[in-house]
């Protein structure tokens, strides 16, 4: 076994077409890394640049000590499985597990046990003798996984395996897969846009975007403590709500957040507060996600907001409430994102499967004016020029959060919410964090 790592990799495809841009990343011996990020974003070539399929433009890669830039895909001692398993159709799921071992000269003995062993592992010891195509999917990709994994790889990288897969056979081959690679104790990188794939089976993930990496971390770590609005946005259901807001500082450490018609306050004793206080009328970015929220009685007490309840959809276990409460949010697809790229951004959106996702109308044009009227909070100079915010695609939309239980209340009733500004994170205009995130 062995840790790989990618020193500043790039990749520019024929015609000029910059897929990955200066990508250092470090996978730890055993570990399993899940590349993340929307379609598009340089995941797969990464992985093909890891196996050798795909030549880095520039940069190196790194198994352990030895560099692996250079050396043929067979010198990499890697085991890839793709999207689709393909299978030698004519032979039975035993004979296509052997075929690497046939193929290496191994006694055939030897080869039947390490099939059997493995077949027993993931579940299809039954379907052993039977033909590719009397198989179901789930069953072909856990033959081919087999297949892979049999030679006892250094690096076993996985390109979306489970996206053919039902739902449910999903679920158990993605239990199956985390099992095995643990108990085998592969160095594993595995890429999917599935954000549920991600957080339940990496010990660490990489959140990509336009060909760089833009956060890694436990699941934990950047669920909780996201270092970018684009990585708080692509985690989590119902997506994050991104409020543009002012910084208004009014005394010495006392921050608000203002939204326009409305404003929470941060408390002297946030460390946000410090950090902010030196940035009285610059725009932030405020993201909140449902617990950051709760149905507030008519107190006056703490951080609120009021707003008028626009939809409230009944998801069996849970409510999602959809209030507008008349606060700008902004796309977590686009923020941070240069202007030219953004078109490619909106198309390559993060799939979800919840209706909450759909439902909300996010925009772009404010967030375009926030870069350009303001000085950034890190000091970078902001790119994009002017864009106007009587923009079309410049509209008010709704606060998007969980509730147990939706009681009396209906669409159309006046709400109002609690904030606790504990849970809630602070972007700059470029969509990087104010403060610092723990790695
Ligand atoms: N052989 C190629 N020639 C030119 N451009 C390519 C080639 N392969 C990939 N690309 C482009 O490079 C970018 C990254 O592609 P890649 O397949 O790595 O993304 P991805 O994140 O894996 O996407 P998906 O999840 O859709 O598979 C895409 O814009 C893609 O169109």
């Amino acid at each position: 076994m062995t840790g790989i790592r990618l020193d500043s990799v790039s990749k520019v495809y024929n015609g000029g077409y910059l897929a990955v841009d200066q990508l250092s990343l470090e996978v730890a011996d055993g570990e399993f890394m899940v590349l993340l990020g929307p379609s598009g974003c340089g995941k797969t070539t990464v992985l093909r640049m890891i196996a050798g399929l795909e030549e880095v433009t520039t940069g190196d890669v790194w198994f352990g000590r030895t560099k692996g830039t250079g050396l043929t895909p067979k010198d990499r001692c890697v085991a890839m499985v793709f999207q689709n398993g393909a299978l030698y159709p004519n032979r039975t799921a035993r004979e296509n597990i052997i075929f690497p071992l046939r193929m290496a000269g191994e006694d055939p003995v030897e080869a039947g046990a390490k099939a059997a062993g493995l077949a027993q592992i993931l579940g299809i010891d039954a379907a052993l003798d039977r033909l590719p195509w009397t198989l179901s999917g789930g069953q072909r990709q856990r033959v081919a996984i087999g297949r892979a994994i049999i030679r006892q790889p250094r690096v076993f990288l996985m390109d979306e395996p489970l996206s053919n897969l039902d739902a449910t056979m999903r679920t158990e081959l993605r239990q199956e897969i985390g099992s095995m690679t643990r108990d085998m104790n592969v160095t594993t990188v595995y890429v999917t846009h599935d954000q549920v794939e991600a957080l339940t089976l990496a010990d660490r993930i990489a959140i990509m975007r336009d060909g760089r990496i833009e956060d890694v971390g436990t699941p934990a770590q950047v669920y909780d403590d996201p270092a970018t609005a684009f990585t708080a946005g692509f985690l989590g259901t119902p997506r994050i709500n991104l409020m543009a807001a002012t910084v208004r500082v009014t005394a010495r450490h006392r921050v608000t957040l203002d939204f326009g018609m409305q404003a929470i306050a941060l408390p002297a004793t946030d460390r946000r507060s410090m950090i902010l206080s030196d940035h009285d009328g610059e725009q932030v970015v405020v993201g909140a996600r449902s617990d950051a929220f709760a149905l507030a009685a008519d107190t006056g007490a703490g951080n609120q907001l009021t707003g008028r309840m626009r939809a409230l959809e009944f998801h069996g276990h849970q409510w999602v409430a959809f209030v507008d409460a008349g606060i700008e949010l902004l796309n977590p697809d686009l923020v941070g994102l240069p202007r030219h790229r953004r078109t490619r951004a909106n198309t390559a959106a993060r799939p979800t499967s919840h209706s909450a996702g759909s439902r909300v109308h996010r925009t772009a044009g404010h967030l375009s004016a926030l870069a350009v009227r303001t000085r950034s909070l890190i000091g970078r100079p902001t790119p994009a020029p002017p864009e106007q915010l009587s923009s079309p695609t410049h509209r008010r939309s709704d606060l998007v959060f969980e509730i147990d239980n939706a009681g009396e209340l209906r669409a159309g009733d006046p709400v109002r919410l609690g904030v606790d500004v504990s849970r809630i994170h602070l972007f700059d205009q470029h969509g990087r964090r104010v403060d610092r995130v723990k790695r």
